[in-house]
């Protein structure tokens, strides 16, 4: 049986769906050393933000085939180190945006209203209500930086409060922005203008630093920041001396450059300033959220099926998938296939996506050949995740072609290896209720569904030729499944497909090359 590691602390809901399959091992608060130790034992690892996964961390997890994070930010996880390793990395893209969103919207009201300072006071006895005059939101400017899953339905309700609103996002368009009701604006407009500026964006090395003691210099003095993104956007030292000096009029955040947050500025200061711990995604209902989604997802790659959320394996998202599974199998018998017949080391790798197929997404398709071809050299080492890294290193250059004049079948895909020895192309096609078709090898048609064992012979298409090979197999007692002759023109150069029972015992090839007519053959497993 499998085993799980959960190192943060996540939802039930997480842990049971984990446990149909697998030992669920909850082991909390681990220091980097602790981690080390024992993740050689797991074949998967469950977090939230709290846990840092290194390189030294992956590299140590000889088993580990998936890191679930149950959230959004895998900024905590070394991506290149697991995709490098074949490991999938997933998140829960969606679980926690409200949760998060809704964060950003009462930490923009209660530094308004000075509700944590008012509500402490309160309690303390006081009934003070002089100091804690607010401001309302309604006709403010609101720039959100970022116009995501979590911008836009801070959006959304910003909008429904009166707010006038302002966005920077250079990955969304002009369209998108007026549709969610918000002024794509450049960022130094956006924070000249706005009297709220909340960040909804991933942290990069374009965002580390953003607000810095520079871009700070630029805001309306009465200027509040919520910051419910990442810590490190913030350059928190800058921000604390904004705020003393008066040159901005408040913060508020949830996240921070180091976490837990140590000794800083940040913690003397008054009602202008409202920390919390990381409480984004810490609702009842997002943790529920996010731990189902991560948990399914562990739980159906340590079943082999893929994930839906994997952030390693590009253009493989859920929608993505569900249609493109059938032709990624496809993909991946034909890469098997190409890369055994041609041989030797393969070099160039042409792609070439026909008919209905050419107007879908072909990254996936790439990505699922590549697999196929590498399997011949690196067995079940090769995955979704590190096929394109591992092809790069070897060197073999692809390109993708498409070709939608393409007619034969629906849709069908041709992949042509260009290798030390020589030159070889395989098309297939998915027919009927998706099963999988050869429909031509090295230019001539044939129509066979693969079978694991295949023979392929090129010879010249002439009386006798197909019943001295039969007999010859039977000879060695092999069993033929089924053949099929694919020619060009009659008595001119001709393909053999023969299916057989077991794999081709050694030394057989050498024989069937001896046959008056038959000029190469080839036997593969697929
Ligand atoms: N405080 C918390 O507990 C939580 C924090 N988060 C964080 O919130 C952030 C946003 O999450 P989502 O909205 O789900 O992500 P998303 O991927 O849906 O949106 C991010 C947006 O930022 C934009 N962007 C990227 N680089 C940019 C740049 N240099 N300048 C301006 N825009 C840029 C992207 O185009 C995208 O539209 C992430 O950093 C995530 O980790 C998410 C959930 C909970
Ligand atoms: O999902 C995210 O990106 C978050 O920041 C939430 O973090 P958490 O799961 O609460 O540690």
């Amino acid at each position: 049986m499998s085993k799980v590691l959960v190192s943060d602390t996540i939802d039930q809901a997480g842990i049971d769906i984990l446990s149909q399959v697998a030992t669920v091992d909850v082991k909390t608060g681990l220091k980097p050393a602790e981690l080390i130790e024992i993740i050689g034992d797991y074949d998967a690892l469950m977090i939230r933000s709290g846990t840092r996964v290194t390189q030294e961390i992956i590299e140590a997890g000889t088993q580990l085939k998936i890191i679930g994070r149950a959230g959004v930010g895998v900024d905590n996880v070394d991506v290149p180190a697991a995709t490098r390793r074949g490991i999938v990395v997933v998140n829960s893209p969606e679980g926690n945006t409200i949760a998060a969103a809704e964060h950003a919207l009462a930490m923009m009201l209660a530094l308004s209203r000075h509700i944590p300072d008012a509500n402490a006071s309160v309690k303390r006895g006081a009934w003070d209500r002089n100091s804690f005059v607010g401001a309302e939101v309604y006709k403010k400017t609101l720039g959100i930086v970022g116009l995501g899953k979590i911008g836009s339905h801070v959006a959304s309700v910003a909008k429904a409060m009166g707010m006038k609103l302002l966005a920077y996002d250079p990955f969304i368009s002009t369209e998108r922005a007026e549709q969610i009701g918000c002024q794509l604006v450049e960022l130094d407009l956006l924070f000249q203008q706005a009297d709220y500026i909340t960040l909804h964006i991933p942290k990069t090395s374009e965002t580390t630093h953003l607000i810095n003691a520079v871009t700070l210099g630029k805001m309306k003095p009465t200027a509040r920041i919520i910051n419910c993104a990442r810590g490190g956007i913030i350059e928190e030292t800058a921000l604390a001396a904004a705020v003393k000096a008066g040159k901005i009029g408040g913060a508020a955040l949830d996240v921070f450059e180091s976490e837990p947050l140590g000794e800083s500025d940040l913690r003397s200061l008054g009602k202008e300033v409202i920390l919390t711990p990381h409480l984004g995604a810490s609702t009842t209902e997002a943790q529920v959220n996010v731990a189902i989604d991560v948990a399914e997802q562990i739980r159906d790659v340590l079943l082999g099926l893929p994930a839906r959320s994997a952030v390693n394996i590009p253009g493989l998202g859920p929608d993505v998938l569900e249609e493109l599974k059938p032709y990624m199998q496809l993909a991946e018998t034909l890469g098997k296939l190409v890369g055994q017949l041609a041989g030797g080391r393969v070099e160039l790798l042409n792609v070439r996506l026909q008919g209905e197929l050419a107007t879908n997404k072909s990254q996936p398709l790439v990505i699922a050949s590549l697999k196929g071809l590498l399997h011949q050299a690196l067995r079940e080492r090769v995955n979704y995740v590190n096929a394109n890294i591992e092809a790069k290193e070897r060197g073999i250059r692809v390109i993708e072609t498409r070709d939608a004049s393409v007619r034969d079948y629906a849709g069908s895909l041709h992949l042509e290896a260009t290798g030390t020895l020589g030159t070889h192309s395989v098309t297939g096609a998915l027919l009927g209720d998706k099963e999988i078709h050869l429909t031509d090898v090295d230019g001539f048609p044939i129509n066979v569904p693969p079978s694991k064992y295949m023979v392929f012979t090129l010879h010249r298409d002439m009386p006798g030729i197909i019943g001295k090979l039969g007999s010859l197999l039977g000879s060695f007692n092999v069993n033929i499944a089924s053949m099929q002759v694919g020619r060009k023109i009659v008595r001119g150069d001709a393909v053999m497909a023969l299916s057989i029972d077991d794999p081709l015992p050694d030394g057989i090839l050498e024989e069937i090359v001896k046959v008056p007519g038959i000029r190469d053959a080839y036997t593969v497993t697929l």
